[in-house]
């Protein structure tokens, strides 16, 4: 408990860069920022010799940052993507999450993973996710939280869970159905396939497929970053509230739900097992 403690004092305290708004970067052990004059927060996903997977340290450092984040008036814009040229994010991390078992064992990491992709959803600026690299399985469901997806030419995407015997773990699927056409949300889901990014363009999923460098996202955005923060966030919370009425939450937490059962069956942890074992 005391190291925890600690270890959030110092956390918080490394992130006060943000307070003077000027530019900064702040390194966590698995998610680095960086705070851009303009006022664009830009997360980048740091494990790129994981392919960026999401373990129980980058689900804590991103939910703080999100925290942070909503209450601070310099940011008007969140940018999520993946660190190394390979990958955006390639979903949970299986090798992390393999001693989960049983259906409450699994319910409790992807329900905690399910807040965290609520709370980015319902973040009260706009958000985008530069997605970079491949996005596969869970790696998908956090660009579907984002409320903007550019992708780069070159990256890979894909609802795999299907291909594990599972289903979307964390509420991604119930986000899917709210951005694109149901029966565009539905075949990406269950055809389980990997697509180009201008598939997933023609789909829907993606907005713009961007060019090498920055500029792509960043001429996306400019037209944001131009108007008052109250504008932007006037304007999230109509679609936020949208969400509310229509019981966003609950379903997630139902997807969720079925996902943990799933998850229990051997036809899932084979798959895992075949992952994790594969021979280059
Ligand atoms: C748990 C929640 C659930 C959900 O709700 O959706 C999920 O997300 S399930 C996970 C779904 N994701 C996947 O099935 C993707 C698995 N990864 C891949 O298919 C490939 O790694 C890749 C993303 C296409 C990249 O391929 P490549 O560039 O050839 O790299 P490698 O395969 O050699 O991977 C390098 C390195 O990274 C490890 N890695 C990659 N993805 C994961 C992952 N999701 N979990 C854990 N580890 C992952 C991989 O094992 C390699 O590690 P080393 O062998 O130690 O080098």
């Amino acid at each position: 408990m005391l190291f925890l403690q600690m270890y959030l004092a110092e956390y918080f305290e490394s992130l006060a860069f943000a307070d003077d708004f000027g530019e900064g970067v702040y390194m966590g052990q698995v998610i680095e920022v960086e705070m851009d004059k303009r006022g664009f927060m830009k997360l980048l996903f740091n494990r790129p010799e994981k392919r960026n997977a999401v373990n129980y340290q980058l689900m804590d450092e991103l939910e703080s940052i999100l925290s942070e984040a909503a209450s601070d008036d310099e940011v008007k814009l969140l940018v999520l993507t993946g660190a190394g040229s390979e990958a955006f994010c390639s979903g949970g991390d299986l090798r992390e999450f393999q001693d989960l078992h049983t259906e409450e064992e699994a319910f409790f990491m992807l329900s905690k993973m399910g807040e965290i992709l609520y709370k980015l959803a319902v973040f009260p600026k706009p958000t985008i996710a530069l997605i970079n690299g491949s996005a596969f399985g869970g790696g998908c469901e956090i660009a579907t939280a984002c409320d903007f997806r550019l992708a780069k030419r070159e990256a890979r995407l894909g609802f795999v869970q299907g291909t594990l015997g599972i289903t979307t773990g964390w509420g991604g699927a119930s986000l899917l159905l709210e951005k694109i056409p149901e029966q565009k949300a539905l075949k990406l889901l269950l055809d389980a396939k990997i697509h180009k990014a201008e598939e997933a363009k023609e789909l829907g999923f993606v907005d713009e497929v961007v060019g090498e460098g920055t500029d792509g996202w960043e001429w996306f955005a400019e037209d944001f970053l131009r108007h008052e923060t109250g504008v932007l966030m006037a304007y999230k919370r109509l679609l936020v509230h949208k969400w509310q009425d229509s019981g966003l939450k609950g379903r997630m937490d139902a997807e969720i739900r079925e996902c943990s059962k799933l998850w229990a069956s051997d036809e899932h942890h084979a798959a895992v097992e075949r992952f994790l074992n594969k021979k280059k």
